[in-house]
């Protein structure tokens, strides 16, 4: 299925575009057959979302550039871990959130191509990846629960963790991962995290996604928000 939906977020990239290219096992997909149209002609240059991603492009030749060469983008595909009907996303399972809503930013549309399992009618099933810096990691813990407490959320804040200690992202920073089971107001969540120093950033992408492609037993659809 992930493959389906790389297949059918192929059919956007038209020659010559600057493209984000997104982490995790579904965009790898559509590494691979970027890589094949790649190989037959197809000209595009990529701005990775991750250290991952930038690894399987060079080894399957898909040409790379860095944001700051390519600061304005045209298009990104990339997968998430939870899609709700308004297209709000819980991005961050593979780490990459920080990056990934960067490159998303940077583009003028944003593809996401996930499987049926990733829609959601609420979000945060899914624990939420909220990105944050090592210094004063305690205390960023605290006004999180804090925050999450006034929004009537309730659940564990998990340090993420690595065969080798905590897990590091890209950008040297630590990943809490909240397990709210439900987040019925993701905007006000989304908004009142920012304002915290210690986060860095979240895995809420709100009114960034142009529309998802959603792959099922019987094919792709495309689902636009409601
Ligand atoms: O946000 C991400 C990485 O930070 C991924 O897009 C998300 O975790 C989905 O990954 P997969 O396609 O492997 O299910």
């Amino acid at each position: 299925m992930k493959i389906k939906a790389a297949e059918a977020a192929l059919q956007h990239v038209e020659d010559g575009m600057r493209l984000g290219i997104g982490t995790g096992s579904t965009a790898e997909e559509f590494v691979r057959l970027l890589a094949e149209k790649v190989s037959g002609g197809l000209r595009v240059q990529g701005v990775p979302t991750s250290e991952r991603t930038a690894r399987l492009c060079l080894e399957l030749g898909v040409p790379l550039k860095s944001l700051d060469e390519l600061p304005e983008l045209d298009l990104t595909i990339d997968g998430a871990d939870e899609v709700d009907g308004a297209l709000r996303l819980v991005k961050g399972g593979g780490g990459a959130l920080l990056r990934e809503k960067i490159v998303a930013s940077a583009s003028s549309r944003m593809i996401v191509i996930a499987d049926e399992s990733k829609v959601v009618e609420t979000l945060g099933k899914f624990p939420l990846p909220i990105e944050v810096n090592p210094f004063g990691l305690a205390t960023t813990r605290i006004a999180i629960e804090k925050l999450a407490s006034k929004l009537g959320l309730s659940g564990d804040l998990k340090l993420r963790k690595s065969d080798d200690g905590a897990f590091t992202t890209d950008g040297g920073h630590l990943i809490l991962d909240a397990f709210f089971g439900r987040i019925p107001d993701a905007e006000a969540l989304a908004t009142q995290l920012n304002s915290i120093p210690g986060v860095v950033e979240h895995g809420l992408f709100i009114n960034m996604a142009s529309f998802a492609i959603i792959a099922g037993p019987a094919g792709a659809r495309t689902m636009q928000a409601k």
